[in-house]
């Protein structure tokens, strides 16, 4: 049996898909969620519209996840430490952690939050270009999973692996997460972009200039450049990019016509992680010495600190560069 700890989209894509070979037990804080799994096989708060397999079971108790060797951990990124923090670790479960995102204060990628919440456990990160709703109606998804060898990431792989959904395996814990957490901020900002109408052109200058940005950053937090270039980086970059399925570009198209964060965000009960990403990257970047541009622009929109014509008019009248240093 598999653990999946978050019943939100991708918690409930991931338990559905692992379904297709295993028991799944999938723990969600609210009641109705947990009902309509367990007597309607479907969650419509967070994946309307999806049917889920009777092997998917859900509770509200985290103390029925013990004894399970194997969870999935996806609640985002902001609340991971405090949900670890009241979960039966004792038994020291394998954790693949599977959301995107920095924490807030600390600058603190997802395993480092994990391994101090839960000392000795054996950690992985599954991320990459993967829409909930597509992975749950066992389209073809391929991730990348990282953990601290490659021999471990591939036995995690045989084990998770289904006839649709393909991880590769890598020992790069920290390539993998940056990857995913910088690609939210990258697609608010091409959703900008495309709600303030400045074209196709400006958005493929976002995703390429983006990656630069990415790349440089994961380098300075010990990631390698060709992780940044596989699925959990490019890959997922090109996907949020590009599809107004993301709610991250939907967030910045909202921003891009002239709305503020705080009623873009209004009443929003699914995340859109890049908005709390974009300021902790922007001080985490600084503090590294790191430029990233592109993102401190997302951070200041997001802060009601600058317009859109005005991170424009900053981005276009940097001094020029060579394209690759
Ligand atoms: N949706 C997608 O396509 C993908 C999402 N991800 C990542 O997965 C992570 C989870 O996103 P997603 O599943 O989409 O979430 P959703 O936006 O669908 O749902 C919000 C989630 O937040 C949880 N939540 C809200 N408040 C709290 C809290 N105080 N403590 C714990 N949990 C809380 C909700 O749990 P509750 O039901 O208990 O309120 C719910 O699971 C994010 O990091 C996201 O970037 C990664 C790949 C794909
Ligand atoms: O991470 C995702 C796809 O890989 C989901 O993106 P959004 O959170 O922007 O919807």
């Amino acid at each position: 049996m598999i653990a999946v700890i978050g019943a939100g989209a991708w918690g409930t894509a991931l338990a559905n898909a692992m379904a297709q070979g295993e028991d799944v037990l999938i723990w969600a804080r609210e009641p109705d969620v947990v009902a309509s799994i367990n007597s309607d096989h479907s969650n419509p708060l967070f994946l309307p519209g999806v049917e889920l397999s009777a092997r998917v079971r859900a509770t509200t108790d985290l103390r029925d996840l013990a004894g399970i060797d194997l969870w999935l951990v996806v609640p985002p990124a902001q609340f991971l430490g405090r949900v670890l923090g009241s979960a039966p670790l004792e038994a020291k479960p394998t954790l693949v952690l599977c959301a995107k995102g920095i924490e807030a204060g600390s600058h603190r990628l997802m395993a480092e939050v994990a391994a101090e919440a839960a000392p000795g456990a054996p950690l992985a990160v599954l991320s990459g270009p993967s829409f909930a709703a597509e992975t749950a109606r066992g389209l073809p998804t391929a991730v990348t999973l990282a953990a601290a060898s490659e021999g471990q990431a591939a036995a995690l792989a045989e084990r998770i692996a289904r006839p649709t959904f393909r991880p590769y395996a890598s020992d790069d814990i920290v390539g993998a997460e940056i990857g995913g957490a910088v690609k939210n901020v990258l697609a608010i900002a091409c959703g900008v972009a495309i709600g303030a109408g400045l074209g196709e052109n400006a958005r493929a200058a976002i995703i390429a200039r983006g990656f630069a940005e990415m790349t440089r950053f994961g380098v300075a937090r010990g990631a390698r450049a060709e992780t940044l270039a596989g699925l959990s980086g490019l890959g997922d970059l090109v996907l949020t990019c590009g599809s107004t399925q993301s709610r991250n570009m939907r967030l910045g198209m909202a921003l891009g016509e002239g709305q503020t964060a705080e009623q873009a965000l209004a009443g929003k009960l699914s995340v859109a992680e890049g908005a709390a990403t974009a300021p902790v990257l922007a001080e985490a970047a600084a503090k590294a010495g790191v430029d990233m541009p592109i993102s401190a622009a997302v951070a200041s929109l997001l802060a009601g600190q600058a317009t859109v014509p005005e991170v424009m008019d900053r981005l276009l009248n940097r001094p020029l560069r060579a394209e690759v240093r």
